[in-house]
This record gives C-alpha cells, sequence and structure tokens, in this order.
C-alpha cells in the first residue's frame, strides 16, 4: 500500500486496539476504558484541492454515508469554524478500509483532514488544539492525532506514548458491520474490569472487553477467531468486526494469511511505531 505523503494526497492509517478493558461508565454514559492503539501500514487516502471560496466538499461517494455527515466533511468545518480560516477544500477519499471494522476507518479519516489542513491552510494548530477538536468529532479521534503508539484511558482521550516490538499483524475482516454503540449499549457488557497501571501492561491479563459481546451477536466474528487462534493470540480491535493475531516477522505473517478461507477478506499489515502525519502539528 502506498504510504507515502506528498502535497496533494495523505495517508489515513487503521490502528488497532491491542487490548481494550471497560473499567467504568461516565454519567452522560460514555465509557472509561484502558487501551493500547497500535497504527498500521495499511488504511485509507485522502486527496486536497484547495478552494478559495471557503466550501468544503467531498468529491468521492461513500455509500451509506451523506456528504454533511462525514467525519472528513465535518473535520474539515470544524477546523475553519475554530480559526475563522475563510480557504475552502475539496476531499477525496480513497477508502479501503471497513466501515464497522474497528480499525478506526472514519475517525483516522477525520484526524488526517486537522492534521493536513493545519498544514495546508497555515494554521499552525498545536497538537493538543487538534486533540481537543477531533474530540468532538469521536472518542477515536486524538490518538490518531497524537501520533504515536499509545496507551490510552478516559474514553480514549488521555494518552501516554509507549513503546512497541516491531510486528507483523494478520487482519481478518468478517463479513459483517458492528456499530460501536449498540456493542457499548448491550446490558451484557461487563464494565468493571479493574484498572491497571501503565508500568504492568507486560505482566496484567490482558483482552478485549467488548470480544464477547460482540461474538454472542455475530458468529461470523467468533468463527473468524477460532480460526485465527491456532497461530496464537488472537483479539477483537476495538468494537468488532475485525479480529487479529500478532506475529514477529512478515513472513510468518503471510503464511498465516496464505492459509485463510478463500471466502474471508483479510490482509498483512506492519505495526507503525508513527502516525505518517506525525510531523504535521508540534
Ligand atoms: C471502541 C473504540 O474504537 C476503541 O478505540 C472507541 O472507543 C470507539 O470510538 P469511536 O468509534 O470514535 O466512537 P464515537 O463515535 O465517539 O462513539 C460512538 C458511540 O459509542 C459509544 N461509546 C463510544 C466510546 C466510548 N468510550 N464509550 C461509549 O459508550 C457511545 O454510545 C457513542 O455514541
Ligand atoms: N469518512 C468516513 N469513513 C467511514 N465512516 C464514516 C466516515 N464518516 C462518517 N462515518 C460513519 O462512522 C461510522 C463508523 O465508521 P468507522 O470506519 O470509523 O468504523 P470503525 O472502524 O468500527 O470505528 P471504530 O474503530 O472507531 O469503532 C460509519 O458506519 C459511518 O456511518
Amino acid at each position: 500500500m502506498d504510504f507515502t505523503v506528498n502535497a496533494k494526497s495523505y495517508p489515513a492509517p487503521a490502528k488497532l486496539n491491542l487490548f481494550l478493558h471497560v473499567v467504568g461508565r461516565r454519567p452522560d454514559g460514555y465509557h472509561l476504558l484502558q487501551s493500547v492503539f497500535r497504527f498500521l501500514d495499511y488504511g485509507d487516502r485522502l486527496h486536497f484541492k484547495l478552494r478559495q471560496d471557503g466550501r468544503v466538499t467531498r468529491t468521492t461517494d461513500l455509500p451509506g454515508v451523506p456528504q454533511e455527515k462525514d467525519l472528513v466533511v465535518r473535520a474539515a468545518r470544524l477546523l475553519q469554524e475554530a480559526t475563522g480560516c475563510t480557504l475552502g477544500v475539496d476531499i477525496a477519499v480513497e477508502k479501503h478500509l471497513p466501515m464497522g471494522g474497528g480499525l478506526g476507518g472514519g475517525s483516522s479519516d477525520a484526524a488526517t483532514v486537522l492534521l493536513a489542513l493545519n498544514r495546508l491552510w497555515h494554521l499552525a494548530l498545536p497538537r493538543v488544539e487538534l486533540q481537543r477538536l477531533g474530540l468532538q468529532l469521536g472518542a477515536d479521534v486524538p490518538v490518531f492525532v497524537f501520533g504515536e503508539s499509545a496507551f490510552a484511558e478516559g474514553v480514549g482521550e488521555l494518552l501516554q506514548p509507549v513503546s512497541l516490538p516491531p510486528a507483523w499483524y494478520v487482519v481478518i475482516v468478517p463479513a459483517v458491520a458492528v456499530a460501536t454503540a449498540e456493542i457499548f449499549a448491550a446490558p451484557e457488557l461487563t464494565r468493571d474490569t479493574t484498572s491497571i497501571k501503565m508500568c504492568d501492561l507486560s505482566t496484567a491479563q490482558l483482552r478485549n472487553d467488548l470480544q464477547a459481546v460482540v461474538c454472542a451477536r455475530y458468529p461470523e466474528v467468533a468463527t473468524c477467531l477460532n480460526w485465527l487462534e491456532q497461530f496464537g493470540n488472537a483479539r477483537m480491535t476495538g468494537s468488532g468486526a475485525c479480529v487479529f493475531a500478532e506475529f514477529a516477522t512478515q513472513h510468518e505473517a503471510h503464511q498465516a494469511l496464505a492459509r485463510k478461507p478463500a471466502k474471508w477478506q483479510g490482509f498483512v499489515a506492519q505495526g507503525l511505531d508513527r502516525h505518517p502525519l506525525r510531523d504535521y502539528a508540534d
């Protein structure tokens, strides 16, 4: 996959939640989480054409997502409102990430808009300000702006960098889309996992608390997980539906993917330490 950054075209990488614990719930219903986020060298690609008339448009179709609701359009408009910027933009989205996949596609697209337009519109907003704006668009947006592998707390906005060993991942994309809100609203979801400290990450028992709920409601996800488990520890990312397993080498990951049943979609990706647009804000 082309992950270069150039003047008009910018990557929006996928994320994995290497684990995801639900440790509580805020009065407004949002859940308090603990997670480690890692970016992948696989994702969407966004193309920008600046406009002088202040209009923000999406020039590509995204089935089921009208332009006004698209996170890329909302991110650009939010940036205009926050800064009074009078420039506009046409945004084309080359979509590779599945929607409702738990790979953070929409959130990553939004973060790439914030980071790229911060430079293209010469706004020079500091990173923390872009993270704050991102949080208004979704709980997963701030980490993409943060730009490094991170231990996340709160609803995903309290971020500390973590150092992770090199790794490759096989990601299986079950043929179902899972709505995040449905899973967080499930009565059977456990919301009382004991909080861990960042220094305990290497010894703690880690899992994805949303996984049992998704597997029970979407058996296809459970089937994919069972298959992946033959290669070691397999887990779901975010609120699903995608599941992944980690490998020490690219070769081992490709060997595993080659054994995938033909009817399933999947890919191999390398874990990144930094977002490709990490340097687009200070
Ligand atoms: C599951 C994760 O992907 C893990 O990284 C994220 O927590 C989800 O982040 P996201 O897709 O950006 O989610 P949002 O668009 O902010 O929220 C979608 C819906 O999920 C629920 N939600 C989301 C995040 C959170 N910490 N608690 C929640 O209860 C809320 O009902 C919300 O209305
Ligand atoms: N640019 C966009 N790309 C994808 N989805 C978008 C976009 N803009 C808005 N959405 C909406 O956001 C929803 C979630 O899409 P997304 O691709 O972020 O799912 P996800 O990978 O499950 O996210 P997460 O990991 O944050 O739960 C979609 O179902 C769609 O309605």
